[in-house]
């Protein structure tokens, strides 16, 4: 009895195994199966998680996994994140031949449960879907901030100069002490966009200017990595504390939002705009008496999204950019040096450079350029996503994939750069020392259709900060802290930032 009982056991256990080990087997076997016969290549992945752990097990950060797997896989590849495939794009002519060449049908964004919950179903500019109301609402963002950037210099130039006073104040404060850059460059930057999109400045340490900080970062940080339901839906429906986190932080940084669009909707008269909201509403007044659009696909959540998009995509990207500029100035103090001759040779010490003096700063500009490629602050893009079946480089992808565009793979391929490891203002200069605009290769603010809509102005912002800086200030290493590398990546969630870095900085003259 004893001994029947016990082959009752062994068989059932037997029976469990051999369950188990046929649902881990299908699992695997469905895992593998690649969406079209002719999907990219890649490396293997695990059922249900796919390539998460070795990404996130790799002290590499992805982009440079990703341009390691492009030598053994080729420029196209995929991965699979969690239960969703992913094609990832490398190398200058790929990028090019699926952003420009075919352009719409890689003109998409994925869609997720964390993207979902801060656009408000998608209405933004950032992450929405490639549909007539998202050109519509692009083409007003853009026709509002051409006017800003491209038009009047000096009214641009007053308003990235209007937040001097409290930069110098703090700057000064510090004598020669060594502090992190990061929150005085942060107060900077947004104040610069609440003066562009709300017509006003805060003090430094105005709370109100701290929510906004707070509001702005966190939203980020969260909705940068994403939540366990983008990548395993079932957790769509658990109240995760990261979810209820983001619900409450986009439910504030809204009513914030919609406070300044209300004020100033009751105030603007139609005249001549004094801000980016107000320009809004009279780009949005000139497309409808051009009369060609359908404006009704234009909600004031497009309005207040726009907004929330200037804050989540100007903010960090520019200050991370400053950030990157000071530690690599201090880590090569004869670029540098180079850098402050040339602003004060065509400058001088009596007046503010001007964006007009960006044709004879050419060392200046090659130098921030160079900064650009170096750092590769959003080094994967914003995910792309295919708005149809599409062939590219003989592979068929088809509709709703994700895909990365590996910026990171062109600012550090060797064929494009000589020696591209090495930080060097060089790389943007020609044989006959101009500055070399367009090289093959360089787009920190990707290309296409989904191109960055702020570069001008952030090119314009950046310029003029760098060159005030450098003109007032040196940065330098604090004593003792010599073997210190300052120009360290430490890249989270989708930026490539900078480590923290304490530097001294002093009055020039
Ligand atoms: C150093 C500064 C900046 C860098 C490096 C940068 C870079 C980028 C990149 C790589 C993208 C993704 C493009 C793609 O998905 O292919 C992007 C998108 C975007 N950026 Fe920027 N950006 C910067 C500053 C700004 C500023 C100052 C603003 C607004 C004031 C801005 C607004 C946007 C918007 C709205 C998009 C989404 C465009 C779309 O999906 O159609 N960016 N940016």
């Amino acid at each position: 009895m004893a001994f029947e009982s016990s082959a009752v056991v062994v068989n059932s256990t037997s029976l469990t195994l051999v369950t188990i080990t046929t649902v881990l087997a299908g699992m695997w076997i469905w895992s593998q199966q690649k969406p079209t016969k002719n999907f990219p290549p890649g490396p293997k992945g695990w059922p249900l998680i796919g390539n998460i752990l070795e990404l996130a097990r790799n002290e590499k950060p992805a982009f440079v996994v990703f341009t390691e797997y492009a030598k053994e896989y080729g420029d196209i590849f995929s991965i699979r994140v969690g239960q969703r495939w992913a094609v990832v794009l490398n190398g200058a002519a790929t990028i090019k031949e699926a952003l420009l060449k075919k352009g719409v049908e890689f003109a998409n964004r994925p869609t997720s449960v964390t993207i979902d919950l801060f656009t408000e179903g998608g209405q933004d500019i950032v992450f929405g879907q490639y549909s007539p109301s998202w050109k519509l609402h692009r083409k007003l963002a853009f026709s509002a901030f051409r006017k800003l950037a491209t038009g009047d210099n000096k009214r641009f130039e007053k308003l990235v100069y209007s937040i001097i006073p409290a930069l110098t104040a703090n700057l000064d404060s510090k004598g020669s002490e060594p502090f992190d850059t990061r929150r005085v460059l942060a107060s900077s930057i947004y104040n610069i966009l609440a003066s562009l999109c709300f017509g006003k400045q805060y003090e430094f340490d105005d709370p109100e200017l701290t929510r906004l900080m707070y509001l702005s970062k966190e939203g980020n940080d969260i909705a940068g990595s994403g939540l366990l339901a983008d990548y395993i839906p079932i957790f769509k429906y658990v109240p995760t504390p990261g979810q209820t986190k983001l619900k409450a932080i986009f439910k504030d940084f809204f009513s914030l939002v919609n406070k300044e669009v209300d004020e100033h909707r009751e105030k603007y008269d139609g005249g001549e705009p004094k801000d980016f909201i107000e320009m809004l509403f009279q780009s949005r007044q000139e497309i409808k008496d051009e009369g060609k659009e359908d404006m009704s696909l234009i909600t004031e959540a497009h309005i207040r999204q726009t907004v929330v998009d200037v804050f989540g995509a100007g903010t960090d990207t520019s200050i991370f950019t400053l950030q990157w500029c000071a530690g690599l100035m201090v880590q090569y103090p004869e670029v540098q040096a180079k850098v402050a001759e040339e602003v004060d040779r065509v400058v001088g010490r009596d007046r503010l450079p001007s964006l007009d003096d960006r044709e004879e700063l050419v060392y200046t500009t090659a130098t921030l350029y160079e900064v650009m490629r170096y750092s590769t602050l959003v080094p994967l893009a914003v995910p792309h996503a295919t708005s149809a079946d599409v062939e590219l480089g003989g592979y068929t992808i088809p509709k709703d994939t994700w895909v990365l565009v590996n910026i990171y793979s062109m600012h550090y391929d060797e064929k494009l750069w000589d020696d591209p490891k090495k930080f060097t203002p060089e790389h943007f200069l020609d044989e006959s020392g101009k500055v070399r605009l367009h090289p093959e290769g360089y787009m920190p603010f990707s290309t296409g259709r989904r191109v960055c809509i702020g570069e001008s102005v952030a090119k314009a912002e950046l310029f003029l900060l760098f060159a005030w800086l450098f003109q007032h200030y040196k940065f330098s290493k604090p004593i003792g802290q010599e073997e210190k590398d300052f120009s360290e990546g430490d890249p989270q969630a989708a930026l490539n930032m900078l480590k923290d870095i304490e530097v001294v900085v002093e009055k020039r003259f």
